[in-house]
């Protein structure tokens, strides 16, 4: 399930190489995706990132680079550093972490409030996890406006050799 934010406004400096910033807690599952996405295959142990992490892709004439800063709290408050550089921002949540919801929630919106016009992506990682069960949406437990959500079905080979 993934839920963007504002994109039309949104004004970067255009190019044929765009930035996407992938933030979220530690164990969110930001390496794991990236992994994926750049290789088709899924990983099973992946270690925690001590700083960032970059990959780049080419879709569609276009290039991507995945800029991955690491989750950890001594990392998170690098995080708004590599804001203004970016043209869109993932924020990875680990569904299942339900202890950590409210903490995820909080950093977003703390990323959100330095830069309210950047583009953004939710991606709701771990779906077996506790606020699906509870029938509560990503955007209601984030705190986004319905206004932004757009439904999209991820693959679900994305999560081979994981439970959820
Ligand atoms: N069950 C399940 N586990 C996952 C999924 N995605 C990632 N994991 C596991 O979650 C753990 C953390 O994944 P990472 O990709 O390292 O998380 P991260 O967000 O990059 O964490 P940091 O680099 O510490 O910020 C690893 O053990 C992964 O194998 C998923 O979709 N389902
Ligand atoms: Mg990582």
């Amino acid at each position: 399930q993934i839920a963007t934010g504002e994109a039309a406004s949104h004004e970067r400096p255009s190019c044929s190489c765009y930035q996407i910033l992938v933030l979220g807690l530690d164990g969110a599952g930001k390496s794991s995706i990236i992994h994926y996405i750049c290789s088709t295959e899924a990983k099973m142990h992946i270690a925690p990132t001590q700083g960032f992490n970059s990959a780049q892709l080419q879709a569609n004439g276009l290039q991507m680079d995945l800029l991955e800063v690491g989750g950890s709290q001594n990392l998170r408050s690098y995080w708004n550093h590599y804001l203004s550089k970016a043209h869109v921002l993932v924020f990875v949540v680990d569904s299942a972490d339900g202890l950590r919801l409210h903490t995820a929630r909080q950093e977003l919106h703390g990323l959100l409030a330095e830069d309210p016009q950047l583009p953004l992506i939710v991606l709701a990682n771990k779906q077996v996890g506790l606020f699906f069960h509870l029938g509560l949406s990503t955007e209601t437990f984030l705190n986004l406006g319905p206004t932004d959500v757009l439904e999209l079905q991820l693959p679900s080979s994305l999560t081979i050799g994981h439970s959820g």
